[in-house]
């Protein structure tokens, strides 16, 4: 009797280890292909590397003639092209060097594209009349399709499926001249404000090394603060545009959703559509940025793409004399700005009112409530499956690890957690942010959230309107760059941006000033009643010398006005230093 019972033990032991066997084994050999598909798009990277620099070992460019180019701010660089005192191949070729140059210490580029000299040498021997981006060279965030390519956004799933055809964007820049000539590094999902995935590694911030240089669009930020890029393009639906320029001290433009074609651009969230992602340029310099927004609004782009306003770059608008009337905040109500990017603001209203405009505080309504339960209640709306679904059997990058745990969790322990985490933090918010992870329970409820979402942009713009507001100033950020691998502990520091995804308004982040060892000093004062900003506060304390930059909103479809608004700023602040 005891050697069945003996036996059955033993048995049902066995079972269960052969079971926790094979199911180890199915791992294993899941991961196995993960990192197959990994290699063999990294040797595919690798080649597109070694192609290019072998046909710049044919060019003969001296490193003095390379830097000359490359210090050419955008008019400077646009004029000589247009008037042919500098060759497409000549420009492209210093770009090529010192873009590589670039990403060996700051692994921005995911691939060189093989194309551009071809390219290049075409516009060269054009005889017609140029196009406006005649000769430049353009970076383009990965998630931009490009013929033949891979699409990725850092996740393996989408590794050996290259895609058809380039993105709507990408063939009106090359109709007006422009050389896509690199794809630049993203996020695994691009929901985070790093720049980490486990196929293109890790992307750091050319300021300082030890810090994220953003994201999702943060290999553009890192190669254009590291001035190896001049002007390229991104995508936003909570800061991916405006954040890494921030935290790079180069310049970007979120676009109102419909202003842009995102036709041929990876977005994981595509069938959500309350909180959209959107597209836009980013640049060196505001002349850039202007030129690489307006060269988009042609007709071959609203004939690829019916689905966008034919609306053509508005100069009366961009060119207007008149004064404005503009709002201007530091705190969101739960991390506030720290003091350098409350000094940003602070100095960019002074730089508006030396060029004439009038600049009140300004105090938008709910903007806690507009983060917690609006926009993440709405991105992850669906509990995140939108971005798991697509990392199933994948490796996770550790940068998104702790983002994507509540997804992972039981919706009794996300309660419990919401319930318990205020009593012992006193951060009753943090209960708020667990409880919008639980995701909406029924298609009435998301038509509820809908409605929800409707009444606060009224809400919004009756405050707007009640102080006339032409346009509104506050950080992209309540801080300057955080080190590598951290963004995940701050994220709610990105509501200064999120809120105008959920609004839809279009917003400008131009750079400012950097942090100064005041500015740290001054962290003494800084709130720590909460974890968020004792971290806020810890990763700020090493940031001397990071940029920090100030983000100018206005209403939907006033891009021209933000523009304006960025120019009258930078001249303003121009003045100041005088
Ligand atoms: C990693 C998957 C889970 C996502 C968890 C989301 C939690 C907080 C969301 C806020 C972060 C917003 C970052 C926005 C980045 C962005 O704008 N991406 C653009 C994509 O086109």
């Amino acid at each position: 009797m005891e050697n069945i019972k003996r036996q059955q033990v033993l048995g049902f032991t066995g079972g269960v280890l052969f079971v926790i066997l094979i199911n180890n084994f199915w791992r294993w050999k899941k991961k196995q292909n993960v990192l197959k598909k990994i290699k063999s798009k990294s040797v595919e990277c690798k080649r597109a590397f070694d192609y290019v620099v072998e046909q710049l070992k044919k060019g003969n460019l001296s490193e003095d003639e390379v830097s000359q180019i490359v210090q050419l701010s955008f008019n400077d660089l646009h004029q000589q092209l247009q008037d042919g005192t500098l060759k497409a191949v000549t420009v492209l070729q210093a770009y090529q060097a010192f873009a590589l140059k670039a990403n060996e210490r700051l692994n921005a580029i995911t691939e060189p594209l093989v194309t551009a000299m071809d390219i290049a040498e075409k516009l060269d021997k054009q005889t017609g009349k140029k196009g406006l981006l005649h000769g430049i060279p353009v970076s383009v965030k990965e998630s931009f399709d490009i013929k033949s390519l891979d699409t990725t956004a850092g996740i393996s799933h989408f590794i050996g499926k290259p895609r058809p055809d380039d993105a709507a964007l990408i063939k009106v820049l090359k109709d007006e001249g422009a050389i896509p000539f690199v794809r630049t590094n993203i996020p695994q999902t691009m929901m985070i404000y790093e720049c980490s995935n486990p196929i293109y590694k890790e992307t750091l911030n050319p300021y300082d090394l030890t810090k994220t240089p953003g994201g999702s669009t943060g290999g553009e930020s890192a190669l254009l603060g590291a001035k190896a890029s001049i002007i390229g393009y991104g995508s936003d639906i909570g800061g991916s545009i405006r954040v890494p320029s921030h935290f790079c001290g180069c310049y970007g433009l979120k676009t109102t959703l419909e202003r842009l074609s995102r036709k041929g651009t990876l977005s994981l969230s595509k069938g959500q559509m309350q909180v959209s992602g959107t597209v836009g340029p980013m640049a060196r310099d505001l002349d850039g940025l202007i030129m690489a927004f307006k060269v988009l609004l042609t007709d071959l782009h609203f004939e690829l793409d019916p689905s966008i306003p034919p609306i053509k770059f508005r100069d009366e608008i961009y060119n207007s004399k008149q004064s404005l009337k503009i709002g201007y905040y530091v705190t969101d109500g739960y991390t506030p700005a720290v003091p350098s990017c409350r000094r940003a603001v602070m100095l960019t209203k002074k730089a508006l009112e030396a060029m004439g405009h009038t600049v009140v505080e300004f105090k938008p309504p709910r903007m806690v409530y507009a983060y917690t339960k609006l926009y993440l209640g709405t991105v992850m709306g669906d509990k995140g499956k939108n971005y798991t679904s697509k990392l199933k059997g994948d490796i996770i990058d550790p940068t998104i690890w702790k983002l994507m745990l509540p997804s992972k969790l039981p919706n009794f322990i996300l309660r419990m957690m919401s319930w318990l985490y205020p009593i012992l933090t006193k951060d009753k918010v943090f209960g708020d942010i667990l409880k919008a992870r639980m995701g909406i329970n029924s298609v009435h409820d998301w038509f509820n959230h809908a409605l929800k979402i409707q009444a606060y942009k009224e809400e919004f713009l009756s405050a707007w309107r009640r102080e006339d507001l032409d346009a509104v100033i506050c950080p992209p950020f309540a801080m300057a760059a955080p080190p590598l691998g951290k963004v995940a502990d701050v994220i709610s520091a990105g509501n200064y941006s999120m809120i105008y995804n959920l609004l839809n308004y279009p917003g400008g982040v131009l750079p400012v000033t950097k942090v100064t060892a005041d500015d740290v000093n001054d962290l003494d004062n800084y709130p720590t009643n909460t974890r968020t900003l004792k971290l806020v506060k810890q990763f700020s304390m090493k940031s001397e010398g990071l940029p920090v930059g100030v983000q100018c909103v206005c209403l939907p479809f006033n891009e021209e006005l933000v523009l304006r608004l960025m120019r009258e700023a930078e001249n303003g602040l121009n003045k100041l230093q005088d």
